[in-house]
This record gives structure tokens, sequence and C-alpha cells, in this order.
């Protein structure tokens, strides 16, 4: 969180300044007050005519300097969350692919509104207002030696107590918040999921056990929040009944010193005005206090996100291997999702360049593995994958040689041209003449390459998806082009059509895991690789 703080420190350095000069201010007010009532005392018109003028400048001027600073104040936090929030979707879109999928969806939102707006509450917004709060309480205490030596220092005595209140539980209020945000997230994600499957909720008709389970898991969630707040209240109560009666005591004790003629009329005002002024200061110090401690752990649990490494494959380029000359080989590999039973055994394969490779095989045979195998999202318990003859660990940018089309046809939320040249810049022709290619001839025209792509593609058809999704790695110029289960889910019709347009890709290294291709097509494929063989 500190690299936050340092790269806005400008704009807090300049409201810390301002609410200096804001509280210098106020405690000028405090001695102003107590001027003027003991100058009305005295029945002295002019003078206290002059003293009531002054009291209004500087109430002014106080104003006017907290604005200013409430101001630096917002752009600081605001600019340190927007930083944060830069930080976490950068980290998490950089990170690699096995990592990712390792947390869900809703992990991630939760982290990115729920325990971002927490910290946000709870240290960004904290920090100007406890550094606030301890110009004030040092200016204040000045103000009372000033007055008076004794009172000043049975007020700080008195009033300090209540900050030690929310170190002792530090550990209780750590818990309860850190509760609560875990709570909050696994609700998230759940309710994520059940978004995602909306249409087999509606289809199966389980909104109602759909409900409980959400009611179940937000009633949870909510207890967790009540906690969390209940320990908050306990805390400011404590805190507040301390205050109030270390406020009786330094009360008492002016009075005691107007009865024996030590404290004027004016200065038993200005006591009283400068221990109002420290008293809720010191309560909310507290209350700050008490947010930085209990938010540490969600602090220090997002920045292991915001600052994981980048993914080295998305920020390194090495233009010597950006080209697939030979061959890709697989070189005696195992590999097994547990150790004791590989999925994949001594496996060696020589993939030829530009040459059309079909890999087939029974379901949970491990396709899908083998190919997350050659992307390097797991990595072989023996042996080892070579492109040209380079362990593939050694490759920094293997998606600049390898495009993969999964078997879920996914296309953003944005315009046909964007979702085909992935903001690359493709000219409008090249783009046509593979939407002509692809058998999309509907949209190969400038208007269509403008429309909008709803969220999932949820205004094309399931094959129209598909195409897209070919021409858009078909526009990409990778020499190896992986296509898994690229038949999946298609009538008759269009499975002829993709398996005609898969066969026609030529000069490039074609790698087609499937296990539906048409019999009467087999012999266009240089390789067939049978995996349950
Ligand atoms: N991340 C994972 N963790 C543990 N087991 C996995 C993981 N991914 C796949 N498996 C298991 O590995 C086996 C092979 O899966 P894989 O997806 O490679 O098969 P496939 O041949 O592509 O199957 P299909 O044709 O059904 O897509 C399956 O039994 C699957 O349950």
């Amino acid at each position: 969180m500190k690299k936050f703080v340092k790269s806005n420190k400008y704009s807090l350095i300049i409201a810390l300044i301002l609410v200096f000069i804001s509280s210098v201010f106020s405690t000028i007010v405090q001695f102003n007050k107590g001027d003027v009532l003991d100058n009305a005392l005295a029945r002295d018109k002019s003078i206290t005519l002059f003293s009531i003028i002054s009291l209004i400048i500087f109430i002014f001027l106080e104003i006017i300097f907290h604005y200013f600073y409430d101001q630096y104040r917002a752009a600081f936090t605001v600019n340190c969350i927007s930083q944060l929030r830069t930080s976490l979707f950068k980290n998490t879109i950089n990170n690699n692919y096995v990592s990712f999928y390792k947390n869900t969806k809703g992990e991630f939102l939760s982290k990115y509104t729920n325990d971002v707006e927490m910290i946000q509450n709870s240290y960004f917004a904290t920090i100007p207002l406890l550094i606030e709060i301890i110009i004030k309480i040092i200016l204040v205490s000045i103000g009372l030696f000033i007055l008076d030596w004794r009172i000043a220092i049975v007020t700080l005595v008195l009033l300090t107590t209540p900050l030690y209140i929310p170190k002792i539980i530090d550990k209780k209020l750590q818990k309860a918040k850190k509760e609560y945000s875990e709570a909050f997230e696994n609700n998230l994600s759940k309710v994520t999921d059940w978004l995602a499957g909306f249409e087999i909720i509606k289809n199966y008709s389980i909104e109602s056990r759909i409900i409980d389970k959400f009611t179940t898991s937000n009633k949870y969630t909510m207890q967790k929040a009540l906690k969390n707040k209940r320990i908050n209240y306990t805390t400011n109560l404590i805190t507040t009944l301390i205050s109030y009666l270390s406020y009786f005591i330094i009360l008492t004790l002016s009075a005691t010193f107007v009865y024996r003629q030590i404290f004027t009329a004016g200065d038993f005002f200005i006591a009283i005005g400068m221990i109002d002024q420290l008293s809720y200061p010191l309560i909310a110090l507290s209350v700050f206090i008490q947010d930085l401690i209990s938010i540490k752990p969600i602090c220090d649990e997002i920045m292991n996100i915001a600052e994981m490494k980048e993914d080295d494959e998305s920020k390194r380029l090495n233009p010597a291997t950006l080209t697939v000359n030979n061959n890709i080989l697989f070189d005696n590999i195992t590999y097994g999702y547990n150790e004791e039973n590989p999925l994949i055994s001594d496996f060696s394969l020589l993939l030829q360049k530009n040459q059309k490779n079909l890999i087939q095989g029974r379901s949970g045979t491990g396709k899908t593995t083998l190919i997350n195998l050659l992307l390097k999202y797991y990595t072989p318990d023996k042996g080892n994958i070579y492109l040209d003859n380079i362990p593939i660990q050694d490759i920094d940018n293997l998606f600049g040689i390898i495009t993969i089309v999964r078997q879920e046809a996914f296309l953003f939320n944005d315009t046909l041209k964007n979702n085909l040249s992935m903001y690359s810049d493709i000219s409008d022709e090249v783009i046509l003449d593979v939407l002509e290619k692809v058998n999309l001839h509907k949209f190969a025209n400038l208007s269509s390459l403008n429309m909008d792509i709803a969220e999932g593609g949820n205004n094309l058809s399931g094959g129209e998806k598909k195409r897209l999704c070919i021409a858009r790695a078909l526009l990409r110029n990778t020499n190896v082009l992986i296509f898994d289960e690229p038949l999946a889910n298609l009538d008759n019709e269009n499975v002829s059509t993709i398996e005609d347009i898969l066969l026609n890709i030529n000069d490039r290294t074609l790698i087609i895991v499937s296990h539906q291709f048409s019999e009467s097509k087999l012999n266009q494929f240089d390789k067939i690789i049978k995996l349950d063989a």
C-alpha cells in the first residue's frame, strides 16, 4: 500500500499543509472566543467588537483552508484507489493461465469491489485524517500549555487513554474483518456462478433451491458483517465512555481553577473549547487506529496480487524465436495431474512445419492436456517439448508463435472489427477477405465491421461464433494454429463447412484436436495421432 501513498505524496503533502494552517486558525479561534467573553465581561465595547470581527475572520479562514484540504484529501484517496485497482487488474490479466484459473471470478470481483472499498475507507481515507488529528492534538496541546501547564498535562493523560483500546483487541478486530471479507468473497463467487448458469436454473426449474442456497450464503455473510460492526461499535463505546469521563474530570478541574481565581471566565471558556477540540479527534483517532489495524490482513492479501511479478510471457518478446522453422517435438513426455497416476506416459511426437495434424482420442484421454503442455500451462514430469530444437521453457513469447482456438467460442462485447483484429492494425480489406474465406459472407462488408457483438456473442449463432473465432485466428499470422474441438456442438452443415475451412488453411502448422472429423476427409491430413492407441 505504501507505494500508492508514495506515488501520491504531493497531494498528501499539500493536503497536510492546508490542514495544518486550518488547525492553527481553529486553535486561535478558541483563544479568540475566550477574549470575546472576557472583553464583554469587562464591558469594553470597542475591543469586544474588534475581537468578534477577528473571531469571524479566523473562523472563515479555518473553514476555507479546511475546504481546500478536503479537495486534496479526496484527490489523494481517489488516486490511490485508482492505482490499486489498476495494479490489481493488470496483474490479474498478466497472470499465467494456471494461477488465474485457480481462483474464481467471484473472488476477483470481491477483491476488486468490496476489499478495495474497505481499503479505501479504512486505509487511504484514514491516513490524511489520522495526520490531521495528530496535527490538531499537537496544536491544541501547545494551546493548553500556553493556558495552564497543569490543565495541559491532565488533559493529555486522560484523553489519550482511549487510544490503547483498539491495540488491546487488535487480533479480534483483524479476525472479524477478514472473516467478513472471506464470507463476502465466497458469496460473490456463488452469485457469479448462479448468474452464469441462469438458463440451466430456469430450464431445471430450480429457482427456489438456488434462492435457498443464496439466502443461506447471504445470511452467513451478513452475520460476519454484523460481528465485524459489533466489535467496532463495542470499542467505540468504551472509547467514548472513557473520553466523556475524562472530559468531566478536566471540566471539574477548570471550574476549580475559576473558583480559586486562577482562571478567568474567558480562560475557562478557552479550556473547555480546547478540550472539545481535542476530545472528538481523540475518539476519532482511536477509530482510525482501529481501522488501520483491522484492515492490515486484507491489505496484505490484496498486495500479494497487486504486487505479483508480471508474467514473463506477456512482458518479454524475443523476436529470434518468433517463427517455427522446422518442427515441434514432444520428446518422451510423461505427465499426470497426480503423480501416482500419469495421464500421458512416455509420449513422443514430431509435428513438422506447415503440416496438417489431427489429434484424435476418446474423451478424457488427455488431448487438451497435451495442448496445454505445449502452451507451457503445465510442465511435463518427464521428457520435454521443443520448438525448432529449443526447449519451450526457454522461449519467451510462446503466444507470438502459437494461436489457440478453444472449443468455447469466446467473443468480447465490442465491435466485430475489434473482435477480429484484436486491436491490432489490420486493414478492413484483409479482414473482409478472411470473412469471405470462412464463409461469413453476410458480415463481409464495411458496415458489418462496426456492428456490436453482444456479451458472450449472444447475438450470433453457434456456427457464426465458431467461424468468427477461426477468422480471428487466421488474421493472426502465427506459424502454429491449434483448434481444440472446433466441431463440437455444431450441426452437420456447420461441421462440414468448418472442416473445409480448416483443411484449406495452408502455410501454417495446423494442430486440430477432434474426435469427430469426417472419415472421408481424413486423408487430407499429413498426420493423424490417436491418443488412445
Ligand atoms: N486441471 C485439472 N486438474 C485435474 N485433473 C484434470 C485437469 N484437467 C483435466 N483433468 C483430467 O485429465 C483427464 C484428461 O483431460 P483432458 O481435458 O486433457 O481430456 P480430453 O482428451 O481433452 O477430453 P475431451 O475430449 O473430453 O475434451 C480427464 O480425466 C480430466 O478429468
